[in-house]
């Protein structure tokens, strides 16, 4: 049978209270097998961010069922996951300022409890081991992308979460990037999940989930009666 990353039922979602409460997921289904890839997709504020935010502890869900690594996201110890097992990509790269690349690199790797000894061979393997003394502010934003894909793999995660990974690079660097996201997700054999609204990157995951139809128009008003 295959292992599944993770299986959810009947997600909801809404936020404010009572009458104001305003539902952004209801009712999501699907599941993950290990390894597998899955896209999030839907117009904006449809709920790609929300949902990447329960699935790595953020936020909560209000009902649903939420199944990670097997066990119930309510036993879940959320900050040992996010520092041993989910990792996590932004649309930014999300690095410290005061570090060169391959100390950010190794700092992620250690916070795993993975080998520091690593991170040149990570940098290498992401096309910039002869950055690795620079710091984040001295190179572009697609090799601050590829440092942040590099601490993201260092951590040996069993599932990444990536929203608009290539979202603020230009089409080129977008797709060297995604390359590189892709060839090593594969070779490590982790999960993803990757919320976008760029449909050719989409088609790459194995498959869509699209949120669009699932959002609330909430210009519409409450439904007549
Ligand atoms: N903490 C919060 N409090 C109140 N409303 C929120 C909160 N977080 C998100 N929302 C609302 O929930 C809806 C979904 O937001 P979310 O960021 O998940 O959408 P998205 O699909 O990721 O959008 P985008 O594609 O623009 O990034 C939006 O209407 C947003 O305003």
């Amino acid at each position: 049978m295959t292992e599944m990353l993770l299986t959810v039922r009947g997600l909801r979602k809404s936020f404010g209270s009572d009458e104001s409460a305003v539902p952004v997921l209801a009712e999501l289904a699907f599941k993950l097998p290990a390894g597998g890839s899955l896209a999030l997709m839907g117009r904006s504020g449809s709920g790609k961010s929300t949902l990447l935010n329960i699935l790595c502890g953020l936020e909560r869900p209000e009902a649903g069922e939420l199944i990670l690594f097997g066990q119930d996201y309510r036993r879940a110890d959320w900050q040992q996951l996010r520092r041993e097992r989910i990792g996590v990509v932004f649309q930014e790269a999300n690095l410290m300022p005061t570090l060169s690349l391959l100390d950010n690199v190794r700092l992620r790797a250690a916070l795993a409890g993975q080998p520091q000894s690593r991170g040149q061979h990570w940098l290498d393997t992401l096309d910039i081991g002869e950055l690795a003394q620079r710091f984040p502010d001295q190179v572009s934003g697609g090799q601050r992308q590829r440092a942040a894909l590099a601490m993201v793999f260092a951590m040996a995660p069993a599932l990444i979460l990536a929203d608009e990974p290539t979202g603020s690079l230009d089409r080129v660097t977008a797709d060297d990037v995604a390359d590189s996201l892709f060839r090593l997700q594969a070779e490590t054999g982790c999960g993803l999940i990757l919320a976008t609204h760029d449909p050719e990157l989409a088609s790459r995951c194995q498959r869509t989930l699209d949120l669009a139809h699932r959002a609330v128009d909430r210009d519409a008003g409450p439904p007549l009666p």
